[in-house]
């Protein structure tokens, strides 16, 4: 099957990664798009919202869609997680299955920088869609991996200028987030009170 595999930390998931996973879903007619929540992100040290409610959130916004659904692969395992092993240990259970590896146009510019940029690009398409604030026209947006590497594919999407951390922010300072998360995301972080401001400890 033509399987998509698209990797995040989800803190919280919005309508940016819905409407990118969709887009690539119809473009690169998917069979199925796995939503890879990140146990430990290598490159987001420091305190993060638990896997737990990561993944929870997650499940919550899939919910409903015949072709998405929340993996555990990452999450269940001892981080740091690289993308490069994931793609390794789904491409070893599922050697038959066209791997598609989804990024937003910020993630296509570190990418270089990640563990085994090359070997991602051997073992998936990669396919990078557009955010707002990053050129992907300029030639040298776009790296060169190799002969070995299959070509990248771009998925162009109506520009969501949707944040996670911007969400944070905004729960922290007592603004809305509605229309920007799935109204389930939502009540969730409202029932966990989640991302509010921690009071200060009176000295
Ligand atoms: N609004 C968006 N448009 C396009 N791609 C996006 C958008 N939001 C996130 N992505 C992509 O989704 C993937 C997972 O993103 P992530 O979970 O880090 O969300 P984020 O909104 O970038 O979070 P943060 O603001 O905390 O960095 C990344 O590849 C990122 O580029
Ligand atoms: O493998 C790496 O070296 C690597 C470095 C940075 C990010 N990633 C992955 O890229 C995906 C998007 O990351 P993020 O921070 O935008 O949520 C997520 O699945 C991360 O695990 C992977």
């Amino acid at each position: 099957m033509r399987l998509g595999l698209f990797g995040g930390t989800f803190d919280p998931i919005h309508l940016g990664h819905l409407i990118l996973a969709e887009k690539c879903r119809e473009a690169c007619r998917l069979d199925r798009v796995w939503f890879v929540v990140a146990g430990a992100p290598p490159h987001k040290p420091g305190d993060r919202t638990t896997v737990a409610h990561r993944l929870e959130m997650a499940r919550i916004a899939v919910a409903g869609h015949p072709a998405f659904e929340v993996s555990e692969i990452e999450a269940n395992r001892p981080g740091p997680h690289y993308s490069v092993e994931t793609l390794e240990a789904v491409h070893a259970e599922r050697p038959n299955d066209d791997l598609f590896f989804l990024i937003g146009a910020d993630s296509l510019a570190d990418l270089p920088y990640w563990r085994e940029p090359a070997r991602i690009a051997q073992l998936a398409t990669v396919v990078v869609v557009n955010r707002p604030g990053i050129d992907l026209t300029a030639e040298t947006s776009l790296p060169d991996f190799g002969p070995e590497a299959k070509p990248l594919v771009s998925v162009t999407i109506p520009p969501i200028g949707i944040a996670s951390h911007d969400l944070r922010q905004s729960r922290a300072d007592g603004r809305s987030i509605r229309y920007q998360v799935p109204r389930g995301v939502e009540a969730y972080i409202e029932a966990q009170g989640l991302y509010q401001r921690r009071a200060t400890p009176q000295q």
